[in-house]
């Protein structure tokens, strides 16, 4: 599962935080960092889009803003950190294709910029990274890597290494159209606006993730393809990862 000549100068437990706008690779490229290095993976966009099939299959207006975050605060969530194959249960049952429905992607945004659910969600990340900086999670002190849009700055601060992984819009578009229909013509490219373009300005009035803060390294993946973007990211990781103390 380790990439031994990448981790041979590591230090675990070891934290990576990864930010970025819809469609830039977070997923996929912290996935694939997560498997090379043996360390969890957690994807917090699946935590918002959890809440939002929660509250939905509540009957809960999205809007009422007391009664969403009152049903967040009980949700039954599971998430499983294996990079390989990561899974999210709601009360037991596997919601992992149901969190990636266009019903929940349409609407994820609205229960994502209720603050109290934020509040909520982001104690759970935290305990979630302090668990795998700790002997007991699912890597066994290795470390996790943390995606999504507030990581670097708000939930893990503290990590170890902190990227914001970006893509110009016109490859972030064409991305998530060959994702999802298959080809990236301008039709097709169109019709991924909504989730990704409009997505990304109702989120940003909560979240800041266009813009790298103090210390985050900016991963600029426009012109790189899929490979290309993980090998940065592991040369970002090799590069700022606290360094093994040298023994005399
Ligand atoms: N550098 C890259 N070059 C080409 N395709 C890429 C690259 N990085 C990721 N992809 C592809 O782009 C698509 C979107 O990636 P991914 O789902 O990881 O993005 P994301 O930032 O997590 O998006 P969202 O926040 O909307 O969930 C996937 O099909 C992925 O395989
Ligand atoms: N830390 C995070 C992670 C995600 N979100 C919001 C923004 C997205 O619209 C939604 C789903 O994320 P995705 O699966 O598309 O990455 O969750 C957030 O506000 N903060």
């Amino acid at each position: 599962m380790t990439d031994a000549a990448t981790d041979l100068s590591l230090v675990h437990p070891l934290s990576i935080a990864i930010d970025g706008p819809s469609g830039s690779g977070k997923s996929s490229v912290s996935k694939a960092v997560a498997r090379s290095l043996g360390l969890a993976y957690l994807d917090t966009g699946a935590m918002y889009r959890a809440a939002t099939l929660w509250v939905m299959g509540r009957g809960i207006a999205l809007d009422d803003q007391v009664a969403v975050a009152r049903a967040v605060k009980d949700m039954p969530l599971v998430q499983v950190l294996d990079p390989v194959s990561p899974g999210v249960e709601l009360d037991g049952i596997d919601v992992a294709d149901a969190i990636r429905s266009a019903d929940v992607t349409t609407n994820v945004s609205k229960v994502a910029t209720n603050l109290d659910v934020r509040g909520e969600l982001r104690a759970r990340q935290r305990a979630i990274i302090d668990q795998e900086r700790a002997t007991g999670g699912f890597s066994a002190g290795r470390g996790i890597v943390a995606e999504g849009r507030d990581i670097t700055t708000v939930v893990a601060p503290d990590a170890d290494v902190r990227i914001l992984l970006t893509a110009s819009e016109e490859a972030r578009l064409a991305r998530r159209s060959l994702e999802v229909n298959g080809t990236a013509n301008k039709e097709a490219v169109d019709s991924m606006r909504d989730q990704v373009v409009r997505r990304d300005r109702d989120d940003s009035t909560v979240t800041q993730f266009t813009v790298a803060a103090d210390g985050v390294v900016t991963l600029d993946s426009s012109d790189l393809d899929f490979d290309q973007t993980v090998a940065a990211a592991l040369r970002i990781v090799a590069k700022h990862a606290p360094a093994r103390p040298v023994t005399p």
